[in-house]
């Protein structure tokens, strides 16, 4: 996969070279490219901000600087993209379209600041290929390049090979639509806390069972919309009687 970043400030997405991503790249299964957007400006203060049509606060960013470097951008790799713009004011990212994602040749990402971008962009590109707007969460950030960063390493844990245990991804958070339970390593007692005794019994259909009764219990203490969301069939008997 090959995921392009345009931003101002290309080093907020060093920690792509980091750690597990660092090694996808090395070893060819991601090929990240972070362009400057201030390359494509022209003049002398680079500006790529003005102030917003119709008043408001802030800034927001003009779209001829982006249209030139996202024309470059696409040109320079001919594999179909999906352009990606984090936003507040996007569709919710979730692990399915983490999943959908690293399922792509491509990824484009653009990321604002100020107010964010002159919608024309979003507009124009929509036109010829696939644009998803995304917020990562309901909160506010200064700018995209973080979201970038929250998505990228959501999408390259799934790539075949990026993952040390590939069974992980499989066994995500929200993979049975429920929030993991608690998990336990050594030592068997730790400040007076000891580790649950199944998980030490060795007998597999009670471990299984006792981990789906901790995951129903937190999901539905932190997350009722997961237990409103899920499947009719998805809760037999035992998970009814928690
Ligand atoms: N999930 C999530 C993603 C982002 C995100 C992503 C990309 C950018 C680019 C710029 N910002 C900052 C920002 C600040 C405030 C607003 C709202 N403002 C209200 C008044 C009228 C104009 C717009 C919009 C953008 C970004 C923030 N935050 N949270």
């Amino acid at each position: 996969m090959r995921i392009d970043v345009v931003t101002i400030f290309p080093g907020y997405l060093a920690p792509l070279r980091e750690a597990l991503l660092g090694r996808a790249v090395g070893t060819g299964l991601l090929d990240i490219a972070v362009h400057d957007l201030r390359d494509w400006t022209h003049d002398v203060h680079q500006a790529v901000d003005d102030a917003p049509y119709g008043g408001g606060p802030g800034m927001v960013m003009r779209p001829h600087v982006w249209g030139e470097a996202l024309d470059d951008v696409l040109a320079a790799d001919p594999r179909p993209a999906r352009l990606v713009v984090p936003t507040p004011a996007g569709r919710p990212f979730t692990q399915a379209a983490a999943h959908a994602y690293a399922a792509q040749e491509r990824l484009v990402f653009a990321c604002g600041r100020y107010e964010g971008i002159d919608q024309r962009v979003v507009d124009h590109y929509a036109a010829s290929m696939p644009v998803d707007e995304i917020s990562i969460g309901d909160y506010v950030l200064v700018g995209g390049e973080v979201a970038v960063l929250v998505v990228v390493e959501a999408v390259a844990r799934l790539l075949p090979g990026v993952l040390g245990n590939p069974r992980s991804a499989a066994e995500d958070s929200f993979s049975d639509g429920l929030l993991e339970g608690p998990a336990y390593t050594r030592p068997e007692v730790w400040r007076g806390h000891a580790v649950p005794e199944v998980l030490r019994s060795g007998n597999h259909g009670a471990i299984a069972r006792w981990r789906r009764d901790r995951a129903l219990e937190r999901t539905a203490e932190r997350r009722p919309d997961l237990i409103a969301a899920l499947p009719p069939d998805a809760l037999d008997e035992a998970d009814r009687a928690l």
